[in-house]
C-alpha cells in the first residue's frame, strides 16, 4: 500500500480535537485527543483515560487502536494528536510502538515541526517481522 494520496489534515485535526473533549484526565489534567486516517478512508480517534492507579492510564493512542480494530481493522495512513489547547502533540514512545504495528508503509504524523513519517519518529522499529513465527 502506498501513501501518496492526499490527506485531509484539517479533518484529522478536528477529529482529534473532538476526541480530546472526551478525555478522562482528572490526575494529570492533561487531556489528549488522537485521530488517524485508515487505508479505506475511515477516521478513528481516541482520548486518554486515566486511572487512580496512575500507571494504568490509557494514552489516547491506545483507545484509537481499539476503535481501529473494532470498526474493521486495517492500517493507518495519517495520524494527528492534540493536547487540551489543540496544540500538536507527539505520541509517547510506547504509543509510537503501538502505532507502528498498525501503520501502513509511509504513515504520516503531524508534528510541531511539520509532517513526518513513522520511520522518522521510530527508526529501526521492532515489529512482527522480528518474531520467529508470523501471525
Ligand atoms: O502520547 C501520549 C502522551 C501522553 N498521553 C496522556 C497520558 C496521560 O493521561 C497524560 C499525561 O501524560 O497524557 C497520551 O494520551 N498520549
Ligand atoms: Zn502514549
Amino acid at each position: 500500500m502506498d501513501n501518496t494520496q492526499q490527506v485531509d489534515w484539517a479533518a484529522l485535526e478536528a477529529a482529534a480535537a473532538a476526541a480530546m473533549k472526551n478525555a478522562y484526565a482528572p490526575y494529570s489534567k492533561f487531556p489528549v485527543g488522537a485521530a488517524a486516517l485508515t487505508g479505506d478512508g475511515r477516521i478513528v480517534s481516541g482520548c486518554n483515560v486515566e486511572n487512580a492507579s496512575y500507571g494504568l492510564t490509557l494514552c489516547a493512542e491506545c483507545v484509537l487502536v481499539g476503535e481501529l480494530q473494532m470498526t474493521g481493522g486495517g492500517l493507518l495512513r495519517a495520524f494527528y494528536c492534540v493536547d487540551g489547547e489543540g496544540t500538536v502533540l507527539m505520541p509517547c514512545g510506547r504509543c509510537r510502538q503501538l502505532l507502528y504495528e498498525f501503520s501502513a508503509p509511509g504513515m504520516q504524523l503531524m508534528t510541531s515541526r511539520g509532517i513526518k513519517t513513522m520511520d522518522q519518529v521510530l527508526p529501526d522499529a521492532f515489529g512482527p517481522e522480528h518474531l520467529e513465527e508470523t501471525r
